[in-house]
């Protein structure tokens, strides 16, 4: 059993908290928002992630997980501190620190006995140190930070935390590496690794993934957009490389882009940080660039359709969350297409059935929100679907056709195959798979 505090109750560091919690060890989580922690400690998780609420409901009853907004509360007992606090892009892209930097200064302070700080957070390269000298700056007794960073997907994070592929940890210090590799014996019985390695490595480690699975995406919508002009089938494309166990079938989902709170900004930070080495990322220059066209490549094939001329329309949008399985609307695409469908005088009617209270909080009136899929889409000029929440993928097409005024379908998550489509006499379009339909 150890003592831990996780600092910063977000998606990261919840799950954190909570899976080490239900690992047997004590488990403090701080946070400054005061709202949230009252929350928790009434026990209602504050996000949407599957799982995660049977889990944090024992280990708080079995008085393994706590909630403070103390800072010095939370750590005082702690043997490890968790960093599991944002790093948003900076108006410049690079990672912003301040957030890391800041509770580094205040832990410098507080501690008497010697800790293992973590980085959990994604960090750049030489955060660690940065970490370890604001500490140190007021520190009185002995410290190590360790970079441990995350490799979690919202929607199937309780799984990913509970069963990880490896654990990475940066580490020099042998003291350190004996507290981390005990903490983490219970997570890695399958036979995964953990990889020890130096603080820059590891860090690299978690930009060096996100970066590549960005980039396996955006090379397949790529391929997509080429797809369309030949007249390939993207599905089959994917299929026939996926099956070469050296590319794997994983991660090549053709679609509207990607979204969500890391891949845009992790890619983005990594390239700025080449800037500061006088070092150019090309392939990552170009996936950013791919990814900002990729988002609203379905924008001019609805403008076509209806001649140059959205105004009036109205439009039913499926799926506002970046991802199915998450109320997480950060860098969503479903966002930017509807900012341009506004633009152009549409209106918007939209469900989503986990992310619509934070996209009203976002755009307010400006969008009608619907209490079901089927209520969305009354009246609607067409249908565009934006994430592929399993409710969405067996409609009943009668029941969809029978409400909507057209039948036009917009798919940028590729949920049905064409020739359902054809067969209920949809109009249809999605990524890469040429249009089937003529309405
Ligand atoms: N979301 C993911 O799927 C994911 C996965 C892996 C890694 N990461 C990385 O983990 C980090 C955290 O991401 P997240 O999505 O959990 O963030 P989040 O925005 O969901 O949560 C951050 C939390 O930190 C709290 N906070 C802010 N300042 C604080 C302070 N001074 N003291 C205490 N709490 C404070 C906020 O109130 C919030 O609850 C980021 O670096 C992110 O890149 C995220
Ligand atoms: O084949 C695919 C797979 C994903 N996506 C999109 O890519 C984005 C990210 O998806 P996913 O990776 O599943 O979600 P995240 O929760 O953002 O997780 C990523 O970002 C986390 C934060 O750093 C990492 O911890 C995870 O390992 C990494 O997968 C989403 O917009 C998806 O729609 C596709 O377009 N096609």
């Amino acid at each position: 059993m150890k003592k831990i505090a996780v600092v910063g109750t977000g998606y990261v560091g919840l799950v954190t908290g909570t899976c080490f919690a239900e690992t047997g060890n004590q488990v403090i989580c701080v946070d400054i928002d005061t709202k949230k922690v009252e929350r928790m400690r009434n026990g209602e998780v504050p996000i949407y992630e599957p799982h995660l609420d049977v889990l944090f409901e024992r280990n708080i009853k079995a008085n393994r997980l706590r909630f403070t907004t103390d800072l010095q509360e939370g750590i005082k007992d702690a043997e490890i501190i968790f960093l599991a606090l944002p790093t948003p892009p900076g108006e410049d892209g690079s990672a912003d620190l301040s957030y890391i930097l800041g509770v580094s200064e205040q832990i410098g302070k507080l501690i008497t006995d010697y800790k293992v700080i973590v980085d959990k957070s994604t960090v750049p390269v030489g955060t660690a140190e940065k970490v370890h000298a604001t500490i140190a700056q007021n520190a009185t007794c002995d410290f190590d930070v360790v970079s441990n960073p995350e490799f979690l997907r919202e929607g199937f994070a309780v799984d990913d935390f509970m069963k990880p592929d490896r654990v990475v940890i940066g580490t020099q210090s042998d003291r350190a590496k004996k507290v981390m590799g005990e903490l983490y014996q219970p997570f890695v019985r399958q036979g995964n690794p953990i990889l020890f390695m130096d603080e820059k490595s590891a860090e690299l480690t978690k930009y060096a993934a996100n970066s590549f699975l960005a980039t396996k995406i955006t090379f397949m919508n790529e391929i997509a957009n080429f797809c369309e002009l030949v007249g390939a089938d993207v599905d089959k494309v994917r299929i026939g490389i996926g099956s070469d166990d050296r590319i794997g079938k994983r991660f090549l989902f053709p679609g509207i882009g990607y979204g969500g709170s890391c891949f845009p900004k992790d890619v983005q930070a990594l390239v700025k940080s080449g800037k500061e080495e006088n070092f150019e990322f090309q392939i990552l220059t170009a996936v950013m660039k791919v990814n900002e066209e990729q988002k609203t490549v379905l924008f001019p094939k609805m403008q076509n359709f209806f001649r140059g001329n959205l105004s009036g329309k109205k439009i039913a949008v499926w799926g506002l969350a970046f991802k199915p399985d998450t109320d997480d609307i950060r860098e969503a695409p479903s966002l930017y297409m509807i900012k341009e469908l506004l633009k152009a005088g549409a209106s918007v009617t939209a469900y989503d059935p986990e992310a619509m209270p934070n996209v009203k909080q976002l755009l307010g009136e400006s969008i009608q929100f619907a209490t079901n899929e089927y209520e969305a889409l009354h009246d609607a000029d067409a249908l565009l679907i934006c994430t592929e929440w399993s409710v969405f993928r067996n409609p009943d097409f009668d029941q969809v056709g029978a409400v909507m005024r057209d039948k036009v379908i917009f798919d940028g998550r590729n949920l049905f195959d064409m020739e359902t489509m054809n067969k209920h006499g949809f109009y249809y379009q999605s990524i890469g798979r040429g249009i089937k339909s003529d309405n």
